[in-house]
């Protein structure tokens, strides 16, 4: 994986950093790098994610979901970290039999209940903490609907939790195949594990070799002119610092689209402490190149754009055309033309003196996926050490996740300030 970092330059960009600023940066680099591989040394809580390409036993998974292993499709019932890495790997594997349920919109679970063949389906239910409230009410959802269908859901459901709560306690009263997440590890730092890993092993896929991706990146030196993560941590850092409070994550690749909601809740949960971090954005290239760029390019000065592109995909040849005003796109690819819209929007930015940053990768595939997820974990975890904040907790979500808990059942203070709040309706 190549990161390029030339576009945040402050010869080339408002707001950039110069190169004397990126050296004094390199220091702290190198000093936040020892704190990281002490972390990983004694498998400190967060730090121990940067393990999981070597602590992650791809056989114990594949094992452990055999019984389910002959399912044409499978239904991750999860949310936030335990649902995005499993739909990030599943596109990026272009499977689209790995279906997700991470919200209890009524109209959309039935809808994807009622398509689905349940007898042929297998069912994830993945919760680190075994009580979020939506994952477990979808999954009495989506048990009863199995049970209205004839179809045993005992034999159907594979649990992946914490040791103990609800969902470990549901695992071992009805006997099912359990995964556990492993310690140490937040959810959305959880891809590499069982909790991103098991619905691919359940449909075949060689989860074995997006470990192998992970390992790749996991091989960090203390500079960031060095290590891939670390530039592409230190530099949005060094740029949020001089007021890129955005950053727009662009990929161009459908099947990257999820990655970039991965990545969404990866920055802003555990960079958005303190009244630091910055917001990340999603966006799609080419499709946002035709709505977002105008603003990335002409709005305020505010926003980095991260650009992700596979350095090589399949192509599909434009057919030739006697339509004279449609000749110059005659004997190129598609591929072709969304790798010149890439170069077109980073040229553009560029242009206008917009801070840019390009990452590729080799291709998508189960090894590519794999290090660029472990890749930005990395620049995350480095981002938090320069931002001097805690990483790996999330207080601020867990108040709404107590208050909605709260809301629907008997009542705690933060579901009391739900009622309190001062209202001003215009009807
Ligand atoms: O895996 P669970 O315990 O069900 O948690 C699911 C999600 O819940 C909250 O929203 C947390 O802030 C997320 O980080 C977590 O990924």
């Amino acid at each position: 994986m190549k990161i390029d970092i030339g576009n945040a330059l402050a010869s080339e960009a408002s707001p950039g950093v110069s190169r004397e600023a990126l050296d004094r940066l390199d220091e702290r680099v190198a000093r936040a790098h020892e704190r990281i591989e002490r972390g990983r040394r004694d498998d400190e809580f967060g730090y121990a994610a940067l393990n999981l390409p070597e602590t992650t036993d791809p056989d114990e998974i594949t094992e452990t979901v055999a019984p389910v292993n002959d399912a044409a499709y499978v239904l991750v019932v999860g949310i936030g970290g335990s649902a995005l890495g499993a739909a990030t790997i599943a596109e990026a594997l272009g499977d689209s039999r790995i279906l997700t349920l991470d919200n209890v919109d009524p109209d959309h679970v039935s809808e994807v209940l009622s398509l689905l063949p349940l007898s042929e389906t297998a069912v994830t239910v993945v919760s680190r903490s075994g009580t979020t409230a939506e994952t477990l009410a979808n999954f009495l959802v989506v048990r009863e609907a199995f049970t209205e269908a004839g179809v045993d859901w005992t034999e159907r459901v594979v649990t992946v939790t914490g040791d103990s709560g609800p969902l470990r306690e549901l695992a071992d009263r009805h006997d099912l195949p359990a995964l556990a997440v492993p310690d140490g590890v937040p959810g959305r730092f959880s891809a590499l594990s069982s909790v991103g890993l098991a619905p691919a092993a359940i449909r075949g896929h060689d989860i074995g070799a997006i470990l192998d991706g992970g390992k790749r990146a996991a091989d960090c030196s203390p500079s960031l002119f060095e290590t891939p993560a670390y530039a592409y941590g230190a530099v949005a850092y060094a740029l949020d610092m001089r007021g890129a409070a955005i950053n727009a994550m662009m990929p161009y690749a459908e099947s990257l689209e999820s990655f970039a909601e991965w990545f969404a809740q990866l920055w802003s949960e555990s960079l958005g402490k303190d009244g630091l971090g910055q917001l990340p954005t999603r966006a799609l290239g080419a499709t946002d190149q035709h709505s977002q760029l105008q603003r990335y390019r002409a709005g305020p000065r505010n926003t980095l754009v991260t650009l992700v592109r596979p350095r090589e995909r399949p192509d599909l040849r434009v057919p030739e055309t006697d339509h004279d005003d449609l000749a110059y796109l005659s004997d190129t690819g598609l591929g072709e033309l969304l790798d010149a819209e890439f170069d077109a929007t980073e040229a553009s930015l560029a242009e206008a003196g917009r801070p840019s940053v390009r990452i590729e990768l080799d291709r998508v595939d189960e090894a590519g996926i794999g290090e660029l997820l472990y890749t930005m974990e990395a620049a995350c975890v480095l981002a938090g050490e320069l931002y001097g904040i805690e990483t790996f907790t999330q207080p601020a979500v867990e108040w709404g996740k107590r208050a909605a808990r709260g809301l629907i059942g008997e009542g705690n203070d933060e579901s009391e300030s739900v009622a309190e709040k001062t209202r001003l309706v215009v009807d």
